[in-house]
């Protein structure tokens, strides 16, 4: 790992942030309700404040379609050509990534699961980062099913129960507030992070700076 000489030839390690894409940076729910009202314009839908499953197919089972096969294709929204590529940005997210790749004593990448039927999803993740955060962070995206082998100090991350091979990852978890997680309790030693407008983030990413 990088390490830095501070003030007094004091050796200061770099602080190595992970940040995840969906619902942290990209609208996932929200493209993702457009385009289900799209195709199933007559079928009730969830809007997205009133999400609270991390799985969209969890909720959306319970509704009562008037074609049952909404249930069934509903997936293919997610899992068709350009659905990853064309999710919009979380507001503030992508400038917030590009100020803190700026500060001093800190490094910066994208950690990102595909999905398992990843013939769309992988691909769309590099030209999402390539568009909104420019063709150098194309060396920035991790693309992992299991984000508990990546190391790092800290992990933002909208997806409340972040499990895999490792029990103890090397990363803290901050869960960045989403429509799936906005009612749940954070658990443990767990950080919130709310948005990425109002400025917390710095203060978050100073103060573990200092706890290195
Ligand atoms: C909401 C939701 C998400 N997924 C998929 C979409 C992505 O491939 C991952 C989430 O990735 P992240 O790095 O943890 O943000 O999960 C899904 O399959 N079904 C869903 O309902
Ligand atoms: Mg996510």
């Amino acid at each position: 790992m990088a390490a830095r000489r501070g003030i007094g030839s004091m050796a200061q390690r770099t602080l190595m942030v992970l940040i995840d894409l969906d619902e942290t940076l990209a609208a996932f729910e929200k493209h993702f309700m457009i385009k289900f009202r799209e195709k199933y314009p007559n079928e009730p839908y969830i809007p997205v404040e009133k999400r609270n499953t991390f799985y969209i197919a969890e909720q959306y089972d319970k509704l009562n379609f008037t074609d049952d096969s909404v249930r069934l294709e509903l997936k293919k929204i997610y899992r068709s050509e350009h659905f990853f590529r064309d999710l919009p940005e979380i507001e503030g997210g992508c400038d917030a990534v590009k100020e803190m790749a700026e500060m001093e004593g800190v490094e910066v990448f994208i950690c990102s699961s595909p999905l398992f039927q990843y013939k769309y999803s992988a691909p769309e993740k590099y030209e999402w980062v390539e568009k909104h955060l420019g063709p150098d962070w194309i060396n920035r995206l991790i693309l992992t099913r299991d984000k508990t082998m990546i190391n790092g100090d800290i992990l933002i991350d909208d997806k409340i129960h972040i499990t895999g091979a490792l029990h103890n990852p090397s990363w803290k978890h901050v869960v960045f507030t989403a429509p799936n997680n906005q009612n749940m309790k954070v658990k443990g030693d767990k950080l919130r992070l709310n948005n990425w407008t109002d400025g917390t983030w710095r203060t978050m990413i100073e103060d573990f700076k200092k706890r290195l």
